[in-house]
């Protein structure tokens, strides 16, 4: 049996704890990464948003073998209404598969979002590996997307669809430069839209020949309101799109006329589509737009609830008092909410008002907009013994857009 620490000795990562994050990290996941996946990543490395687990018989030792990791980025997350939180995205994420189920992930959870909440943020974010991990620590499903695969040949346009045009070809130098301006104006309209720093950016263009899967390079192409990637898998005669941006509506179709007029192309596959995208709408037969898989995307945990209610907007008027559970941070309690589409604010308060309850787990997802509180109630997230303040919340917290968060991380 491997030694089994009782409590992990914590301590923050430095520059040179790189390697041995991403060997503990390649073992947990089953990658191994190469030296120039590691060099690729060091510029997006801060240590210090870094924790380690190691074995209290090591002492902490610099060089003692690394039992756990988590770490996070620093984006900004958009809310409804177009305010932005700064928003830890916790990641990397591994327990050495010789030490599971003993502690060390819920130890490293505890205190890295401790930090968090003595660093003011009012939100934290992930993206989750496996379902079943996250709730307990008041998590809940904020943004899911959808795989799409297209039958090009069968994708016609319906008639008196736009055909606005205006869509260029760039090389990857050219959409390095445009493509940033781009993605922030859709940001800055899109609930659960994350930012992108130049490093973020820097990365993304990179285009290894080891995470193509097998497709050519990418291909770029921009509107003045946005843009598209995608790569050709010439077996598959397939066009894969990586991503496509669109600030207009008018960006949006002129993006599609394109890349649905790529002769040799027999399908047209996209990873990641928004559940809302109108491009159905666009064709002749909407069915046209083959789902093949939906999943969450990003999670959200608020660790400030005044904080985060009082930041975005609501769909109509809503004054309701929520009781909120939180097992994991004890950050719970009662809060006042009173908001409407031009403000809102929110406090802590003692009792009274309308009321409903809630576990913290709910409010992620409430808060950017993407589910119902009527649908967490029936999931049992969130209960009142009052009707109409559950309708009012249901109608308030919906959003004009679907969140999606638009960067992995
Ligand atoms: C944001 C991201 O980076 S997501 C990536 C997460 N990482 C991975 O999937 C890599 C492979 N897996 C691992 O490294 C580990 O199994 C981890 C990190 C998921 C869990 O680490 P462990 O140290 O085993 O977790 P720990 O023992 O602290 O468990 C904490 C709680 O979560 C539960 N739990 C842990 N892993 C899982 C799981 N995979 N499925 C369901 N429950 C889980 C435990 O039962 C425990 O529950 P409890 O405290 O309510 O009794």
């Amino acid at each position: 049996m491997p030694h089994a620490p009782a409590s992990p000795v914590l301590r923050r990562a430095t520059a040179d704890d790189l390697r041995a994050i991403t060997t503990t990290d390649g073992r947990g996941f089953g990658v191994h990464y190469s030296d120039t996946d590691i060099e690729d990543f060091r510029p997006l490395f801060d240590p210090d948003r870094y924790l380690l687990a190691q074995d209290p018989a090591d002492g902490a030792k610099q060089d003692g073998p690394i039992l756990g990791v988590t770490g996070s980025f620093p984006f900004e997350v958009t809310l409804p209404g177009g305010a932005t939180l700064p928003a830890p995205g916790v990641t990397w994420v591994t327990v050495a598969v010789t030490h599971r189920r003993r502690g060390i992930l819920r130890a490293l959870m505890t205190e890295q979002h401790r930090g968090f909440v003595a660093d003011g943020s009012a939100v934290s974010l992930l993206t989750a590996s496996e379902g079943a991990i996250y709730g307990r620590f008041g998590y809940g499903i904020t943004t899911q997307h959808r795989a799409v695969e297209i039958t090009r040949r069968r994708a016609t346009f319906r008639p008196g669809a736009p055909d606005p045009g205006g869509v260029r070809e760039i090389d990857g130098n050219e959409a390095r430069l445009l493509f940033p301006d781009i993605h922030r104006r859709w940001t800055a309209l899109v609930p659960g839209a994350l930012s992108r720093s130049e490093a973020w950016w820097d990365n993304h263009m990179l285009d290894r020949e080891s995470r193509r899967g097998g497709g050519t390079a990418l291909f770029h192409l921009v509107h003045a309101d946005g843009y598209a990637s995608y790569r050709i898998e010439h077996g598959e005669r397939t066009c894969r799109v990586v991503e496509l941006v669109s600030v207009t509506a008018e960006a949006h179709a002129a993006l599609w006329r394109v890349l649905l007029a790529l002769d040799l192309v027999e399908t047209v596959a996209v990873w990641s589509h928004p559940l809302d995208d109108p491009l159905g709408y666009l064709l002749a037969d909407p069915r046209q737009v083959r789902t093949t898989r939906l999943r969450d995307g990003m999670w959200a945990r608020v660790l400030d609830v005044p904080a985060a209610l009082s930041a975005r907007r609501y769909r109509t008027e809503v004054d309701v008092v929520l009781d909120v559970h939180d097992p994991f941070l004890d950050l719970g309690g009662r809060f006042r909410l009173r908001g409407g589409p031009d403000g809102a604010e929110c406090e802590r308060v003692a009792a009274g008002g309308p009321s409903v309850a809630m576990d913290i787990a709910g409010l992620g997802p409430l808060l950017f907009g993407g589910e119902r509180a009527a649908t967490l109630a029936r999931g049992g997230l969130l209960e009142s013994d009052d009707p109409a303040a559950l309708r009012g919340v249901d109608a308030a917290f919906l959003a004009d857009r679907l969140p999606q968060h638009g960067t992995e991380f």
